[in-house]
């Protein structure tokens, strides 16, 4: 796979050393006019990237955290559309990279090419989508190479060996080893198996490792960070910007 931007801004967190922390966030929990804030906000913490979550009505991958943060934005009307316009007006006042988090209905809704065109326009690096699986991605990949925009890839603790050597193959960005066993949010421990798929995963990749799912302490976060390249969390993230605890989240993001 060619190198994205995105790519070559890990690449370059990297080669000084430094581990990478992503947030994930709910894009409009409290409403979309706090989204700005939010993001420069968690740039200042020292976060490396920004993964923002669109709200979908059915997150067949998320806990309970992360489906009432949606719950909260799709009752403040958030749509793709209305997040791509919001991160379009400050695209010039933040420096790190945003990562759009959706599942593949809204994106069907808006139209693959107007999707991609948007995320160019606001100036996106990334997408996840994890509904969308290995032997269909070719329905956004076209788009999304045009603009230069990176597909994050996802492997599990479940993926066969075959299946993890084609993904991190074709990954692009980053590659995000899912970390549990479930859906998304906050777990007191991790499985014996992890320390060792992290590594396998880390000499397998030529990109950036990242682990997410299921932490929510500084010490999983360093834990799991020195077994490969970094952390994103999520669950914690949303939780705290809900309960507006920053302090506990800029120590968070800085223990990595
Ligand atoms: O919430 P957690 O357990 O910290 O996990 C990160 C996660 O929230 C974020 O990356 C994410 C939110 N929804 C997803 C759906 C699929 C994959 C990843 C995600």
């Amino acid at each position: 796979m060619g190198k994205t931007k995105l790519d070559n801004y890990l690449s370059a967190i990297q080669a000084n050393h430094k581990k990478i922390f992503v947030p994930y966030i709910m894009a409009g929990d409290g409403g979309l006019e706090k989204l700005k804030e939010q993001i420069l906000f968690l740039e200042a913490c020292g976060a490396a990237a920004i993964e923002v979550g669109i709200p979908f009505s059915d997150p067949v991958a998320d806990g309970p955290t992360i489906q009432n943060a949606a719950k909260r934005a799709l009752e403040q009307q958030t749509t793709l559309q209305a997040v791509l316009a919001a991160l379009a007006t400050f695209k010039s006042q933040r420096t790190i990279p945003i990562i759009i988090m959706t599942y593949m209905n809204p994106v069907f809704v808006y139209g693959v090419e107007h999707f991609a065109n948007a995320c160019a326009e606001a100036d996106v690096d990334g997408v996840i989508i994890p509904d969308v699986p290995l032997e269909e991605d070719d329905l956004v990949t076209g788009v999304l190479k045009k603009n230069d925009i990176a597909l994050i890839r996802l492997v599990s603790l479940t993926s066969t060996k075959e299946r993890i050597e084609t993904i991190t193959q074709r990954a692009e960005g980053f590659l995000y080893a899912v970390t549990v066993k479930g859906t998304t949010g906050a777990r007191s421990s991790f499985d014996q198996a992890v320390k060792e798929y992290l590594q396998q995963l880390k000499q397998q990749s030529n990109i950036p490792v990242l682990a997410g799912f299921g932490v929510s302490t500084s010490e999983q976060a360093k834990e799991l960070a020195s077994y490969c390249d970094g952390v994103i969390v999520g669950s914690k993230i949303v939780e705290w910007l809900h309960e507006e605890k920053r302090e506990a989240i800029q120590l968070l993001i800085s223990s990595v």
